[in-house]
């Protein structure tokens, strides 16, 4: 089922992570994804609080010893190795992005966990994966990339087994849209390698629709807004290297529509696990 079509192409996506994704490191840290914090006074670091998300997804998917996990959008491998350690599974990663794919590899080796986690370059809209071939998948942050939700829903559906768990953690939109809401989403989706954002509605159609039951979505935008504030400072920490990368017009506009994305009632965060009938 098509939930959104969007023009924006794989390349668009490869440019953004391969464009500042290394600066993006440099003040994030190795987890390319939101933190979860327990309420508002819950002071822990980026670096505590992204692993907590990363943690929440790894209890939701309860993958075993030994069983086959894919990792859709595996950013440079570091909720995968976490995964890996957590639950002694085996993890395949993928990713649009040769560079991403290439660090992950090479931080899984020195990690001495090339045996149990692997990488590579592949589309999510077209797995390159038998049918059946995995017993749990989860897509981390990636889904709001797609061009196309519901296909990567009915690829996942194809390469895991029946009975097989899923788990996606993914930025939404929460209507109403204002004017001013609208400004910045379209900002975020045209300048960001994003397609569209989902809905959680959307969601539930479309895991129905590809055969996903046992559906239980949780809104945890509350534990998670903060990111965009605290990424927004980061980045200015380091605005000058930025603008060497991407220019300074789009370092100063992308400080301020990540402060901005992370300020409007618009902008929301879904955690989600279901079963392949
Ligand atoms: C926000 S990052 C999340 C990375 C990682 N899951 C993490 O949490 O650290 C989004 C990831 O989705 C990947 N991605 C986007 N579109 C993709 C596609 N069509 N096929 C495979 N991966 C894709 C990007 O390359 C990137 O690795």
């Amino acid at each position: 089922m098509t939930i959104e079509q969007s023009p924006t192409h794989s390349d668009d996506v490869r440019n953004v992570y391969d464009g500042f994704g290394r600066v993006y490191g440099s003040v994030w840290g190795p987890n390319i994804h939101y933190g979860y914090w327990e309420n508002d006074a819950d002071d822990s670091s980026v670096e505590v609080a992204t692993d907590r998300l990363t943690d929440l997804m790894i209890s939701g998917l309860g993958a075993q010893a030994g069983q086959r996990v894919l990792d859709i959008g595996c950013g440079i491998g570091h909720p995968a190795r976490r995964l890996v350690r957590a639950s002694e599974a085996n993890v395949v990663g993928i990713t649009i992005s040769h560079i991403q794919a290439a660090e992950a590899t090479e931080h899984t080796a020195e990690a001495g966990l090339a045996d149990r986690a692997t990488f590579q370059f592949a589309d999510a809209m077209d797995m390159p994966f038998p049918d059946a071939s995995f017993d749990a998948a989860w897509a981390f942050e990636s889904m709001w990339h797609m061009p196309d939700r519901g296909q990567v829903l009915s690829e996942t559906a194809r390469v895991l087994r029946p009975g097989g768990r899923l788990a996606i953690a993914d930025v939404i939109q929460r209507d109403p849209i204002s004017p001013e809401g609208q400004v910045v989403l379209d900002h975020i989706c045209e300048n960001y390698g994003v397609s569209s954002l989902g809905t959680v509605d959307e969601y539930r159609t479309a895991l129905a629709a590809n055969g996903f039951v046992d559906v239980e979505i949780r809104d945890i935008t509350d534990n998670v807004i903060r990111t965009l504030g605290l990424m927004a400072d980061a980045f200015e920490t380091v605005r000058d290297k930025l603008a060497d990368v991407v220019g300074k017009e789009q370092a100063d506009s992308l400080i301020d529509f990540v402060r901005r994305f992370g300020s409007i009632p618009e902008s929301g965060y879904l955690y989600l696990t279901a079963v392949r009938a």
